[in-house]
């Protein structure tokens, strides 16, 4: 081994420590070795502990950082590609994911034959998505499935590529002229999902007016409460939720945060408030095992709570909104608060700048454009979300956040305290 000090070095070793630490483990437990091949498990890498996912995720992060390195500058710019989720919307928009008549491998042309497309343009549209190892060309003119094609055919996660590919690309590319048209990025309608939509009316009044949208952003959000750290476990472990009574999922969605809590603490009761259609899709696939501990009911967040509460949890709702719209949210509970009642968030909370890698920036700013870019929302930090409580009421005491270890998200805590 070279006994060089540079950077290159070190990262070639981390990422050969680590490589052999998580391929040593998957052998002890007789696992597969991970490969692009189609029957390879999604989730091979997850749910191992701590410290195999201590050295995925350095691998990871090591890996980003020395292809940055070996790039170049000039590299890095160039491979900043404008296009790479123009496949996936073809893939997705044709249908091209399950083939005819249950066969392994197809041709272009039989693909562009069930699609009614062009056979060079399939061919075209396919091998882009093969360079991101996204389908594989076994033999020429030939298609097949790889562990990644396979994924996209999971309707949770085709809804939530699709939600990218067809609400926050328009939305992005609209994003700087709609920051130029509204400088103050306040509003909730000035946003690129308005220019893109030619819509006055905010993203969750647009959304719902067309059922294939509103079912395809639930199954999105759905997506994201299944992808490893992202569900809501972390929030299920973080809270003594036992000792609460009653427990206000404000924006709950479908319910799938209350259930998951209803399941591992018997005596909470978990009150879900939404808009119309997401409360009714939750009552209609409510576990019926959970039906007399959560229950369902149409709240408009910006108007008074009406529901006494000793909780008050909000999951990934202040990021959809400026803090303008974020305060508004929060005050709207103070009619119900009774004293020492809590308000729970479940959000990013972004680390100082520096402390993560490149490679886990992109993710979480990545996330903060797409709120942006929709809603004129955000991710915060620590130092955001204290800021927003005594913002909004100086008798919320902030009592921190936490970072659950296994969950990506943390937890936000402030008390009423009048
Ligand atoms: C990002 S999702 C989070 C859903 C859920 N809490 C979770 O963790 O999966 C935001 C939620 O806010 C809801 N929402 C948006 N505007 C609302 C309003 N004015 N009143 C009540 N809910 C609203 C949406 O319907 C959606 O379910």
């Amino acid at each position: 081994m070279s006994s060089s000090s540079s950077r290159i070095v070190e990262l070639a070793n981390i990422i050969q420590t680590n490589t052999q630490a998580v391929d040593g483990y998957l052998a002890s437990k007789g696992l597969p070795a991970p490969s692009f091949a189609a029957d390879n498990p999604p989730t091979l890498l997850f749910g191992h502990g701590a410290e195999i996912e201590a050295s995925r995720q350095a691998v990871v992060d090591a890996t980003d950082e020395l292809q940055a390195l070996m790039l170049g500058p000039t590299g890095t710019l160039s491979s900043l590609f404008h296009n790479s989720l123009l496949s996936i919307q073809a893939i997705l928009r044709f249908n091209l994911l399950e083939f005819p008549d249950g066969k392994e491998e197809v041709t272009f042309a039989e693909l562009a034959a069930t699609c009614g497309q062009n056979e060079s343009e399939i061919r075209r549209l396919l091998r882009h998505a093969m360079a991101y190892r996204i389908f594989t060309e076994p033999r020429k003119g030939y298609v097949a499935h790889t562990a990644a094609s396979k994924k996209l055919a999971d309707p949770l996660m085709k809804a939530w590529l699709g939600f990218a590919t067809e609400e926050l690309c328009p939305s992005a590319v609209n994003t700087v002229n709609a920051l130029q048209k509204w400088p103050d990025a306040q509003e909730p309608n000035h946003t690129g999902f308005n220019l893109a939509n030619n819509t006055e009316e905010v993203f969750f009044a647009e959304i719902p007016k067309d059922l294939v949208r509103e079912s395809r952003y639930a199954d999105a959000m759905a997506w994201f409460n299944s992808a490893p750290g992202f569900g809501p476990e972390g929030l299920v472990n973080a809270i003594p939720w036992s000792g609460y009574e009653t427990v206000v999922d404000v924006g709950g969605n479908t319910g799938l945060a209350s259930q998951a809590i209803a399941r591992k603490h018997e005596s909470v009761k978990l009150i879900v408030q939404d808009r119309p259609e997401p409360v009714a899709e939750g009552r209609a696939k409510l576990d019926p095992e959970l039906k007399d501990r959560v229950t369902f009911m149409e709240h408009d967040f910006f108007q008074d709570q009406t529901v006494r509460a000793d909780v008050y949890l909000l999951r990934w709702i202040l990021h959809d909104w400026s803090d303008k719209y974020a305060i508004k949210i929060l005050r709207a509970l103070i009619p119900a608060l009774k004293r020492g009642a809590r308000v729970v968030l479940n959000e990013f909370v972004l680390p100082p700048p520096g402390a993560a890698s490149a490679y886990q920036s992109k993710v979480l700013r990545t996330m903060d454009l797409s709120m942006l870019e929709l809603h004129n929302g955000k991710e915060r930090d620590a130092d955001d979300w204290e800021k927003l409580f005594s913002d909004c009421d100086p008798r919320f005491k902030f009592l921190g956040t936490t970072r659950v270890p296994g969950s990506r998200l943390g937890v936000v805590e402030a008390k009423w305290e009048p």
